[in-house]
């Protein structure tokens, strides 16, 4: 149903298909054509907070007198603006932490408000432009009349990265800044020609400085031309085109040489000497503090986290201005880490088991700190800390795994072991054995207490060519036809299922039809055999059916390669023409109109059994994806509806499908879902998604609407199913913004929708941008949110504003998240399932895959192997009793998985078509193992009262 928020524009209209890429992502950032600025107001954060940072730094040559500006105007006219870093943040409030906001201000980087354009960056240079970024072009333009070398120096960091240099090189990175701007830092950026844009992502400053810093190096050591050696080691490895970066260290490396100083300290007094205005020789005054800097040999890598005191810094007059304010701000640093600290461990306590000691060793830090150094020192070591903490903070507050260097930045462990032993060996208390303090990795391990590492995820070592023991099931294929041997490709690196090339899927699925390959054939090639049944009205079997089907009629197609064509033909020559109402079906209800048209529970007419199923007219045959058919029919999942048939008349298609029960927002609407219940759905809702991306498919448009929900088998528990495969995309597509509902899409792909439909941008290479992993994860996090609130959080708000406000209040909630859906969390979700939810709605950097998601301690007894929960009463019209619910995959184990999900079919599910199809399935050939064609298979003879069980009643199920 289409709701309030649902941008009913034509994509279309604005943009173009975008090229097809294999793979579904694209190989390399497309730069954009002339940007369009964000209505006011909204923040743009298409990464969703990715903080991945852009600094880019376009040398023009030196100032005044100097040879290399050739010039100097033209870096004012260049966009060079003294915007500083506060600007934006301000605008932002609440989004940058405050604390770094400020800190950032004095130094007074010149920041444009506009984001850059890598669009000029040339192949050779070395480091690669973060995804969305933009900016004027003409600054670009006229760069490229320099040098090459000397043109730009761009260097992107993000987080991680940032987090990995070490104290040292950020000190000397630091001093670079602000020897070079502290006091008259636009004048000097403007006389150096250094441009330093960021993008618009406020969210984390301290990374800002950390990138400026790192590019402000790499410009002036070109730009003097004297540097003996300059590198940023691995920078360039590590960034790369908003993929996630490794953790690996940065080197970076500066050696000046003597006669590059001296030039510069010449170059200063010759301007002197010239009489040059005032400002500028003031400014110019603090390059050579800088050049003899970096004249002493230097080298830092992220090895060294040792405070040291170290000669390189020049230091800045006692009591002068800029150093009480920096004290100042340190102090008020100092400050906040401490009450941070306190908070983190108050709250770990009773959240996690974080002991009190870690607030001890917390302290001792920062008192180490603060004893150590002192002035900038404090700053900048504070300014680091204050960083690492808020991460960590973060990490902790959504449950996520800290890292190793987290565990050791955070706890100190040894030392505080050490210290810890002492002062309990003084107090004669018992000790504890080690690993039982600090449990943070356990908070996803499932287990309470101890702190237990992960287990290994497993991987199948799986060679091509490898038989991955995924037969089809007994009955799906007459024992005397050979079974297809199913060939793999690699697993991928972190999926537990393991992976096959689309053909192996269709092989092994035996569905009958590779609808690329038809949709392509229809489309490409108006001989195809398949075109030639456009007219025609054809019934699909069910896949069991099908392949019953086709290996009476010709078992070498079941084995040796059956193509959709093949199957097409087959069904045109042999199959029944027509499967009308009243003669072969009769219609029961209507269940729901989508935006192709009605969706209708039918029941079949067959003498042997009534067999309900799902009728789904598509009326816009132009708008019909066939992914909507081609995914249910190739996915064997169980919380997948079995696509039974696909009719193809002149007007329409209609799609024939398993019954799954009314959606998920009926159903809250007449029954209250206890905590359990909402687990439960949500553990499965999670395994099929994690299961589609285990192919690369990403279903896109997860919502309650979206879900069917019946009783579960035995009528325990649950059973869902994950409808409507219209918007998702599959390997062979590319992103589009089709089907997509907005109030169900996560702030990243908002701000895209904004984008393309309010401001006409294309939307190609802002779609492949997005992480549809975590788009599906944050439109999970939503529905379970929905559960919780039955209602869906921002659809509620919506429906109050006049239509004409409505766009607006969408840039709000994209502006305004991740806060407001966070607050939306409502009170009765507490402890894990709090965790979980915020891991599921976070920012996107932050935010857990389905997968991981299924390992979070609040879902244990639904993804556990053989896990029997008794079920608290509750006034929900399904469950009563102990539930041997669903078994869900288990990681290490995909193949046993994956037979699962094949083996234990629904049984009694599979409707009855064989008279309709001309195939006998009769009791006698009825396979005992899956009673596929047992008409006393669990089914619900009649499909009306079932449905009107599974909604009105709330107590038959008792
Ligand atoms: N297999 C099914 N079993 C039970 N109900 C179904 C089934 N398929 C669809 N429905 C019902 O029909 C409604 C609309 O179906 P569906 O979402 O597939 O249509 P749609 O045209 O793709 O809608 P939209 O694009 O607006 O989301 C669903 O919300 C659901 O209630």
């Amino acid at each position: 149903m289409p709701t309030p928020y649902e941008l009913e524009c034509d994509v279309g209209s604005h943009t173009q298909d975008p090229p097809r890429i294999e793979g579904g992502m694209p190989p390399k950032l497309i730069p954009r054509a002339e940007p369009v600025p964000l209505p006011e107001g909204l923040i743009s954060d298409p990464t969703g907070g990715q903080n991945l940072l852009a600094v880019k730094v376009a040398v023009k040559g030196l100032g005044g007198g100097d040879s290399q500006n050739e010039n100097p105007s033209e870096a004012m006219e260049t966009g060079i603006q003294d915007g500083g870093l506060g600007t934006q943040a301000d605008q932002s409030e609440g989004l940058a932490p405050n604390n770094i906001q400020s800190h950032n201000r004095p130094c007074g980087f010149p920041v444009t408000p506009q984001a850059p354009d890598f669009t000029a960056f040339s192949e050779d240079t070395s480091v690669v432009a973060p995804a969305d970024v933009k900016s004027t072009k003409a600054q670009f333009t006229e760069d490229e009349e320099l040098e090459p070398k000397k043109k730009m120096v761009m260097l992107a960091v993000n987080e991680p990265v940032g987090q990995d240099l070490s104290a040292e090189a950020k000190i000397v990175m630091q001093d670079v800044c602000e020897a070079t701007m502290e006091e008259n830092g636009s004048q000097i950026a403007e006389e150096l020609g250094i441009n330093l844009v960021t993008n618009e992502n406020q969210e984390d400053m301290a990374s800002v400085a950390d990138t400026l810093s790192v590019g402000v190096v790499g410009c002036l050591g070109q730009l003097e031309g004297g540097v003996e050696s300059m590198s940023i080691q691995e920078a360039s490895g590590v960034v790369s085109q908003g993929e996630e970066l490794a953790q690996e260290p940065v080197t970076v490396s500066l050696q000046m040489t003597e006669d590059a100083v001296q030039d510069n300290q010449h170059q200063v007094s010759a301007d002197e000497s010239q009489g040059e205005p005032e400002a500028r020789q003031a400014s110019k005054a603090v390059r050579p503090q800088f050049l003899k800097m970096q004249s002493i040999p230097y080298t830092a890598t992220t090895e060294s986290t040792q405070i040291t005191e170290t000669p390189i810094r020049p230091s800045i007059q006692e009591g002068t201005e800029a150093q009480e304010c920096v004290e100042q701000m340190g102090q008020g640093y100092y400050e906040s880490i401490i009450k941070k600290m306190e908070e983190l461990v108050n709250d770990a306590e009773k959240r996690r088991g974080l002991s009190r000691e870690v607030l001890q060793q917390l302290k001792r830090r920062a008192d180490n700190i603060s004893k150590h150094l002192s002035g900038r020192y404090l700053d900048e070591f504070l300014l680091k800390e204050s960083h690492k903490l808020d991460l960590i903070l973060k990490k902790l507050s959504q449950s996520l795994e800290l890292t190793e260097s987290d565990s050791k930045w955070l706890f100190d462990i040894e030392d505080l072991m050490e210290e810890d032993v002492a002062s309990r060996e003084e107090d004669g208390d018992k000790l504890e054995p080690t690993g039982t303090k600090h449990s943070v990795n356990s908070l996803y391990s499932g287990c309470e207490g101890p702190a237990q590492s992960l287990p290994p995820v497993k991987q199948p070592k799986l060679h091509e060519g490898d038989s991955v023991g995924f037969d089809p099931p007994l009955g799906y294929i007459a024992p005397t036809v050979d079974r297809p041997q199913q060939q793999c490709v690699q697993a991928t690196d972190d999926s537990p299922y393991p992976k096959f090339i689309k053909e192996e899927v269709y092989s092994r699925s035996l569905r009958g039809t590779q609808p690329w390959v038809f949709e392509s054939e229809v489309a490409n090639n108006p001989q195809s055999p398949v075109n030639s049944l456009v007219s025609r009205k054809v019934v699909f079997s069910t896949a069991e059916g099908l392949c019953q089907y086709m290996h009476d009629l010709d078992p070498c197609h079941v084995t040796s390669g059956t193509t959709g064509a093949i199957v097409f033909e087959k069904i045109a020559q042999e199959v029944e023409d027509s499967f009308d109402e009243g003669v072969h079906y009769e219609h029961v209800k209507v269940l729901g109109k989508g935006s192709y048209g009605r969706v209708s529970l039918c029941c079949t007419l067959s003498d042997k059994k009534r067999t309900e199923f799902v009728k789904k007219e598509v009326l816009n045959k132009a708008k019909f994806r066939g992914s909507e058919v081609v995914v249910p029919l190739q996915i064997l999942h169980k919380n997948i509806p079995q696509v039974y048939g696909f009719i193809n008349t002149p007007e329409n298609y209609y799609i024939l499908q398993e019954y799954s029960g009314c959606n998920l927002t009926q159903f809250l609407l007449s029954n209250e879902m206890d905590e359990i219940e909402i687990k439960e759905v949500t553990a499965q809702l999670l395994d099929v998604v994690a299961y589609l991306h285990s192919f690369n498919i990403y279903h896109r448009d997860i919502k309650a609407d979206n879900i069917g929900v019946r009783p579960g088998l035995d009528g325990y528990g649950l059973r869902i199913k994950l409808l409507d495969f219209g918007a998702c995309i599959t390997p062979q597509d590319s992103p589009d913004l089709l089907g997509l509902t907005a109030a169900h899409c996560s702030p990243e792909l908002c701000t895209v929708l904004v984008k393309v439909y309010l401001c006409k941008q294309a939307c190609e290479d802002l779609l492949c941008q997005i992480d549809w992993v975590k788009a599906d994860t944050y439109a999970v996090g939503c529905t379970v949110l929905h559960m919780y609130k039955k209602k869906h959080i921002f659809y509620e708000k919506m429906k109050s504003f006049p239509e004409e406000e409505k766009t607006k209040e969408l840039l709000k909630y994209v502006s305004e998240y991740p806060r407001a859906c966070l607050q939306e969390i409502p009170d009765v979700c507490v402890g894990e399932m709090r965790g979980l939810l915020e891991d599921l709605m976070t920012v996107v950097t932050s935010r857990v895959t389905p997968k991981d998601a299924l390992r979070h301690r609040a879902l244990a007894m639904f993804v556990k192997s053989g896990s029997s929960q008794v079920r608290p009463a509750s006034s929900s019209s399904f469950t009563r009793a102990p539930s041997t619910n669903v078994l869900l995959h288990k990681g290490p184990q995909p193949q046993a998985t994956r037979m699962e999900s094949c083996t234990k079919m629904e049984e009694g599910e599979i409707p009855d078509f064989g008279a309709l199809l001309n195939f006998d399935c009769s009791d006698d050939e009825m396979d005992e193992d899956t009673g596929q064609c047992d008409s006393d298979s669990g089914s619900s003879n009649d499909s009306r009262d079932m449905y009107e069980e599974d909604v009105e009643s709330d107590s038959d199920h008792e």
